[in-house]
């Protein structure tokens, strides 16, 4: 297999339904295909190493291929992790113990590793994302998606150009890297990540639905974790059941209701804003909101721009703002300056929907643009995400990429 190769998915933002997702309700979210994770597989400096360069989350780890042969061979599945590979991962994980971003990112590679290319040896696996990490925009399964893309392509269970049951076997897989991460995930920021476009997940099926939609995305930098949010809501959907469950399938005919209102007159954002206000209380409802995240919801009333809610596990992290729709640009430019400003947090103005996943060859056809690929990747001067924007983004611009 040539080396390097390099592989990207998007970022997503999940416009209706988070959390009532993971209990088999539907919802809508759509790529932000500017945010993405790129990952390069090149051969390593020895042989007998499987190196890592996670370099956004300060992680940098090699393991020596020896300490691999207590691993057994396990018939790789896409339909529940194995307990057993899970189990015998663990002591690999030693190091990691006392960092859960880097545990979970670890985990979830050595699984996906040891279930599609056990064998091989002699890899780095050198990471850059432009998304924010642990922030509700899908970094988690936009490096699953990335990840799985790639070695699916060095196990050559898929090849260029990606086809529709090559992408959904990505997809599968990448599913299970979100079970490695949070346990009990949706689907619907894998499938976002590996499709593109915007997306109804309803009960395991997905179809792609055409949004286009006046969007700010607020990064609080208030750092939270799926997995821990997931739980939190797990433990008060079992003590509040009867209570719980409604709420969560009250979210599930909000997403309904949206999808016709989106496919009837997407321009009808007063409607839509308001499914957007109940959505948020209801959140709110099952403590996944937060302090911070009521702030930006009050600027929005106050300055009358339009609908603010939090975007993926909430807790911190990210809102979303749906501009109304004749709206003052000076009012929206105010609300953004007080949000930078007076809270020091980013603001994202992003087109939704766009391309998923793909893999590039470097064949060093062109020694030149190889050499900047793999310089985004350097460990010793790190790329900024203007760098990664200007040189990995254009190389990425369909689901093939080739
Ligand atoms: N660029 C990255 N490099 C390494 N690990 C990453 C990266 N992006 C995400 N991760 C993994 O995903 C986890 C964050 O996922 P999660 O809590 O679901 O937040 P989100 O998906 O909203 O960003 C991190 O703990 C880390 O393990
Ligand atoms: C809370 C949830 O609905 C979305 C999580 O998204 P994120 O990891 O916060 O980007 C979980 C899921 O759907 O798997
Ligand atoms: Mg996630």
């Amino acid at each position: 297999m040539p080396l390097p190769i390099l592989t990207s998915a998007p970022g997503k933002v999940i416009l209706f339904g988070e959390h009532a997702a993971v209990y088999g309700e539907p919802a809508i979210a759509a790529a932000v295909s500017s945010l993405r994770t790129y990952l390069l597989v090149s051969n390593a400096n020895d042989p007998n190493i499987i190196q890592l360069d996670f370099l956004d989350i300060k992680l940098t780890h090699q393991w020596e291929c020896n300490d691999f042969s207590t691993i057994p061979t396990i018939q790789p599945s896409t339909k529940e992790l194995d307990s057993t590979l899970l189990k015998s991962i663990d002591p690999l994980l030693s190091s990691f113990k006392s960092n859960p971003l880097h545990h979970q990112a670890a985990l979830t590679f050595l699984y996906l590793f040891f279930s599609l290319i056990p064998n091989l040896k002699g890899l780095k696996f050198s990471v850059r994302s432009t998304l924010p990490v642990g922030a509700g925009l899908g970094s988690s399964a936009s490096i699953c998606v990335s990840l799985s893309t790639a070695l699916l392509h060095l196990a050559k269970l898929i090849s260029i150009p990606l086809n529709k049951a090559q992408l959904k076997l990505i997809n599968d897989w990448a599913f299970i890297g979100e079970k490695c991460m949070h346990g009990n995930p949706s689907g619907i920021d894998n499938t976002v990540a590996t499709y593109g476009n915007s997306i109804l997940l309803n009960s395991q099926s997905h179809e792609i639905i055409d949004i286009d939609l006046p969007i700010l995305l607020t990064y609080t930098k208030i750092p939270r974790s799926t997995k821990q949010l997931v739980s939190n809501v797990r433990h008060m959907y079992n003590s509040h059941h009867a209570i719980v469950s409604k709420i969560l399938s009250s979210i599930g005919h909000i997403t309904l209701e949206s999808k016709d209102l989106l496919l009837a007159d997407a321009s009808d954002i007063d409607s839509l804003g308001e499914l957007i206000n109940i959505n948020q209380h209801l959140l709110q409802s099952i403590n996944v909101s937060h302090p911070m995240i009521e702030k930006i919801i009050k600027l929005t009333n106050q300055f009358q721009i339009g609908y603010t809610k939090l975007t993926g596990a909430g807790g911190g992290g990210c809102t979303l703002t749906l501009l109304k729709k004749d709206v003052d640009r000076k009012d929206v430019d105010r609300f953004i300056n007080i949000l930078k400003k007076d809270y020091n947090f980013d603001v994202f103005e992003t087109n939704l929907g766009g391309f998923g996943t793909g893999v590039l060859e470097l064949d060093n056809k062109n020694k030149e643009l190889d050499d900047r690929v793999k310089q985004c990747f350097e460990i010793k001067s790190l790329a900024s995400r203007e760098q990664l924007d200007q040189i990995l983004l254009p190389l990425c611009n369909n689901t093939t990429l080739n």
